[in-house]
């Protein structure tokens, strides 16, 4: 069964819609963004090459990462942010890549959720792309009271990404969540529709 890559800007709701579309759809999924997180929280090599080469206060005294600090460091230095990702993203790969071929996927979607798709030119991976997206307004607004974060940081990071118009024109569909969340479940209703009638 087909593979099927979310992807869209940060806050753009990529989360929400694949909540949803795993309710009506048979599906296992992946969640990149997690998986980063448990790299970076619990394996070992990852911790190391991370305080050796991305900072050596990126871990406090119990052993958790700092997240702002590492956010604060990578959206502000280029090399920083490539070398972070040059630890995580192969890995991050190689999992989902294994557990998309397990049999037991055979007849099955996989949903992967990935913010970096393109950014990692990892869509000739997949068979369908969906882009999650919303206008950047609404990205800031999410971002600043649910997430805490100020306008500053959060501009960085946007832009740190591929354009919302470039992700569009390479995706196979759009989910527009600039709305309420009915309009989002109504979305998630038609394209779940549309993968049963197109997939089985
Ligand atoms: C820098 C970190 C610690 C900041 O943590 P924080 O809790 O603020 O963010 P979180 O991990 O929840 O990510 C939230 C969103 O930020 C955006 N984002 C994350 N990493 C990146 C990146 N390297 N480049 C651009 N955007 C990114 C994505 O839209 C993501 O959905 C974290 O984002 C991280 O480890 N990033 C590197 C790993 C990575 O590239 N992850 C993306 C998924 S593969
Ligand atoms: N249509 C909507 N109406 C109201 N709130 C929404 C809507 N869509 C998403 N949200 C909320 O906005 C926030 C961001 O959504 P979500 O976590 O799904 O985005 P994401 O793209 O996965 O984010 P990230 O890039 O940070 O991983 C969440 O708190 C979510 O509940």
């Amino acid at each position: 069964m087909p593979i099927l890559g979310i992807t869209g800007g940060i806050a753009s709701g990529k989360s929400e819609f694949r909540r949803l579309l795993l309710e009506r759809i048979d599906a296992d999924y992946f969640d990149a963004d997690a998986c980063a997180r448990e790299l970076l929280d619990k394996d070992p090599t990852v911790r190391q090459e991370v305080l050796a080469r991305v900072h050596p206060q990126a871990y406090d005294e119990e052993g958790a990462p700092n997240r702002p600090l590492l956010r604060q460091l990578i959206y502000q230095d280029a090399v920083r942010k490539a070398t972070l990702e040059a630890i995580l993203h192969p890995v991050i790969r190689d999992r989902w890549s294994a557990q998309a071929q397990e049999p037991a996927y055979g007849n099955r979607f996989f949903v992967v959720d990935i913010p970096l798709l393109f950014e990692t030119n990892a869509e000739k991976l997949f068979d369908i792309i969906v882009t999650v997206a919303c206008a950047k307004e609404t990205q800031l607004e999410r971002l600043a009271t649910r997430r805490g974060l100020d306008r500053q940081i959060s501009e960085k990071i946007i832009a740190s990404q591929m354009p919302l118009s470039l992700k569009i024109e390479k995706s196979h569909h759009v989910i527009w969540n600039d709305g309420a969340l009915e309009a989002l479940i109504t979305q998630a209703d038609l394209f779940s529709r549309y993968l049963h009638a197109r997939h089985g």
